[in-house]
């Protein structure tokens, strides 16, 4: 494995867990690039940025004051951007977009937290490719690409996130001067939380309720200059600052936007999909109303192999520590095991190494699927958005959530240990949490997913054609019911009757409610709960049917030994979710009691089998130190040399007695105070 320049010899625990290992680890880590040719395109990027050793901080950033940290991110963000630009100057559309997600990790070398630029490349430049008109993009992206000018997308506002329809900012449209004129008229029209909005970026996209000739169109996009491109002074008519100090994010520099009647160019909107002609007439796209939100869609599909890579760092951390780590004394006269040794800890870590490659392969083909759409849309078709939003909202919603969970276990996993910064670990919850939130609230995105598959049930009730990810419904509705088997496929079918039963029992709820005289409004509101179940029932049965599919595909010309631990990797998460939603088993499928007890000793024996390649298993991330940033999780597993490392940087560590001694203390025991 390409590791890292270690100054420190490898532990031995590690060097004995890799030749336990039995499969080639640089197959594994090809799986997951998706193919040799990534793999080796990542590497070229990683050490251009990185071999330099140009990243590091003069001060660890965890020790600097909230101003110093923001200065030291702008520094690193220009830092990598001259670094890199080859890369970026390789982009030519939307779908090289995944390009930016090999910078993206190698970014994380240079920032704990994130990078004040993030949004300039993870939202300002998408929404410009996809929003904008041919003519526009020639104007724009140029000078985005080459980092002329620097963006971010403020569409939230202090009152309201969720609800876009719900945007207060006003863009009125001026025949007279062909320009908008943006305004906040309320404190709660204030915009919000946009990244980079603070005190780094000149230019913003703003989503505003479009206003010409006295009629309200909903909202549109616009690109606004904000700030004076020579001076960086905000100009006349904007009101700008940084929202303050957060649970993280905090080299962000998440800022607040108001308007007072602030002008800007009439080719400033975004005018892909819907136009202002310069008399004001207002020209409606002739496609699906909901193109303006194709960003979230975007970034929620990117989101979803975000927060993989993030899970990747967390068990790479808490695996390698557990191999090192020994603790308690179960046979007596025995030198203590490795904490990785107690099935407890197998239990808690090999989800999250499983959870890891399941999200990763369905970010894949979730990606495919999206450019997929992109194309038919190109065409002028868009009958597959409605099957794409849904899918992207579940597993968004349910990626975020499950990551979140799992990267605490991981925290939970290293014991004290974990809780330090110098772990790594709180660093990516931080970040991570925030994704159940952001661009899309988990239980806002899951009751979206819900809106589809109750329509979906109803089509296949009425016998007409449902989309390819329902297709489990119209064996539902028949009837048809597959008993258990317990094999992977059985619980992949199973899945999917407990999805179906609990749309079915969701449809019924609605119906009956509304046969009491509700509203559908009101019935489906009483629903929610079960809505929101069923979503993440049908998220569920979508990743481990994709997951399955994927690995069987990938590994068809793999060596013996990779398939095999793939294939354990695949059975341990189907057994995980199953013991975890007994309940709906038995509601739903034909699983016995001993059926389940079956299953729990299935997953304890895989358990054990994955034991001896856990580490190999990690390795195959192979997430450089540099970007791991983990005093317990660094290739070497010179755990306890590298935590009295990090403890000896604390400004309290420079001094032998501080000044509070003589201040406070010793007045304080002496009576004296
Ligand atoms: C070189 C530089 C150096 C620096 C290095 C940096 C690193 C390198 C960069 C690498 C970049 C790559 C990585 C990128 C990572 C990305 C991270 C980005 C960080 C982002 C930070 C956060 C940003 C934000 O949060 S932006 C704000 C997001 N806001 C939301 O998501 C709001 C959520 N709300 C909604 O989406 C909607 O309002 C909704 C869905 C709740 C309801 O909308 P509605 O208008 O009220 O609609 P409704 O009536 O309910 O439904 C009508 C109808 O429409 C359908 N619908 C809804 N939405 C969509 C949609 N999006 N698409 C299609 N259809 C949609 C809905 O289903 C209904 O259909 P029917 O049921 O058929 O009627
Ligand atoms: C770190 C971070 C970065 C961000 N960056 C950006 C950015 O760059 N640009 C930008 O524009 N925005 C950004 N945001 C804002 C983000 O998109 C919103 O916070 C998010 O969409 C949620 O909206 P909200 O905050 O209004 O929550 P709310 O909608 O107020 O949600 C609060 C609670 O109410 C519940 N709720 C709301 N409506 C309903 C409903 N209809 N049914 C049931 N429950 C409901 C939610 O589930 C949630 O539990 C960022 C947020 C964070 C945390």
């Amino acid at each position: 494995m390409s590791q890292n320049k270690t100054i420190m010899e490898v532990n031995q625990e590690l060097v004995k867990e890799r030749a336990k290992c039995n499969f080639n680890v640089l197959e594994v880590t090809h799986i997951l690039d998706g193919g040799e040719k990534n793999t080796l395109h990542r590497k070229k990027i990683e050490s251009i940025a990185l071999d330099e050793g140009a990243y590091k901080d003069p001060i660890p950033e965890e020790y600097l004051s909230p101003k110093e940290k923001y200065e030291n991110a702008v520094r690193k963000s220009c830092l990598f951007c001259k670094i890199v630009k080859n890369a970026l100057t390789e982009f030519t559309g939307l779908e090289h977009f995944s390009n930016f997600f090999v910078l993206r990790r190698t970014a994380d070398a240079f920032f704990k937290e994130i990078s004040p630029f993030l949004l300039h490349l993870g939202m300002f430049l998408p929404t410009i490719l996809g929003q904008c008109t041919t003519e526009q993009q020639a104007y724009w992206l140029p000078r985005v690409l080459d980092i002329q000018i620097i963006g971010t997308y403020a569409q939230t506002e202090l009152g309201h996130g969720t609800f876009i329809r719900g945007l207060e900012t006003t863009a009125t449209y001026d025949p007279e001067t062909e320009e908008f004129v943006l305004h906040s008229p309320t404190l709660t029209s204030y915009k919000w939380w946009a990244g980079g909005l603070g005190k780094t970026v000149n230019y913003c996209i703003v989503v505003a309720q479009l206003y010409t000739k006295g009629v309200c169109h909903g909202t549109h996009l616009f690109i606004v200059q904000i700030r004076d491109e020579e001076t960086h002074m905000p100009l006349p008519g904007i009101k700008v600052g940084e929202i303050g100090a957060k649970m993280g994010f905090n080299t962000a520099d998440n800022g607040y936007l108001a308007f007072d009647h602030y002008r800007i160019p009439r080719q400033n909107m975004m005018m892909k999909n819907a136009q202002v002609l310069k008399d004001g007439t207002y020209v409606k796209p002739d496609s699906h109303g909901k193109l303006t939100y194709g960003t979230m869609v975007l970034v929620r599909v990117i989101l979803v192999n975000e927060v993989a890579f993030n899970l990747a760092k967390a068990c790479t951390i808490a695996t390698r520590y557990s191999a090192v780590r020994r603790q308690s004394q179960p046979k007596p006269n025995e030198p203590e095991p490795q904490i990785l040794d107690y099935t407890t800890q197998q239990h808690k870590l090999f989800i999250c190494i499983a959870t890891a490659h399941a999200l990763q392969l369905a970010s894949a083909w979730l990606w495919k699927t999206f450019n997929a759409v992109m194309s038919d849309m190109k065409k002028g078709n868009t009958d597959s958005l409605p099957e794409l939003h849904a899918l992207s909202s579940c597993l968004k919603a349910l990626s975020t959530s499950d990551v979140t969970s799992l990267i605490e276990q991981c925290r939970y996993s290293c014991g004290g240990h974990g809780y330090m910064l110098c772990s790594g670990l709180p660093n990516i919850y931080s970040f991570v949490t925030a994704t159940r939130t952001y661009e899309g609230d988990y239980t806002i995105l899951l009751l979206q997913t819900a809106r589809f598959l109750v329509k979906a049930y109803e089509q296949a009730e009425a016998g007409t054609p449902v989309t390819p990810t329902v297709l489990y419904l119209i064996e539902f509705v028949s009837g048809k019911r597959t008993p258990w088997d317990g094999s992977p496929e059985g619980i992949i079918k199973s899945f999917q009757e407990i999805a179906a039963g609990n749309i079915s029992s969701c449809v019924k709820s609605i119906r009956n409610r509304m046969s009491s005289g509700l509203s559908f409004e009101d019935a489906w509101e009483l629903t929610t709960i079960q809505l929101v179940g069923a979503a993440e029932a049908h998220c569920r049965a979508v990743i481990s049917d994709t997951y399955k599919k994927e690995i069987a595909r990938i590994t068809a010309s793999s060596s013996t030994n990779v398939k095999i631990v793939m294939e354990q990797l695949v059975n341990l998460y189907l057994h995980y979710w199953a013991l975890n939603r007994t309940g709906d088993l038995l509601r739903y499928s034909s699983i016995s009691g001993e059926d389940v007890a079956n299953l729990q000793m299935k997953y304890e024996e895989l358990l054990t089998l994955i034991r001896p390649n856990a580490v190999g298993l990690v390795d195959a991330f192979d997430l450089r130190d540099e970007i791991l940033h983990s005093a317990l999780g660094s290739y070497d597993g010179q755990v306890y040399k590298r935590l009295f490392a990090e403890a000896l940087k604390s400004p309290l560590n420079q001094e032998p007695v501080n000044e509070t001694f003589h201040k406070y203390l010793k007045p304080t025991m002496q009576g004296k105070l």
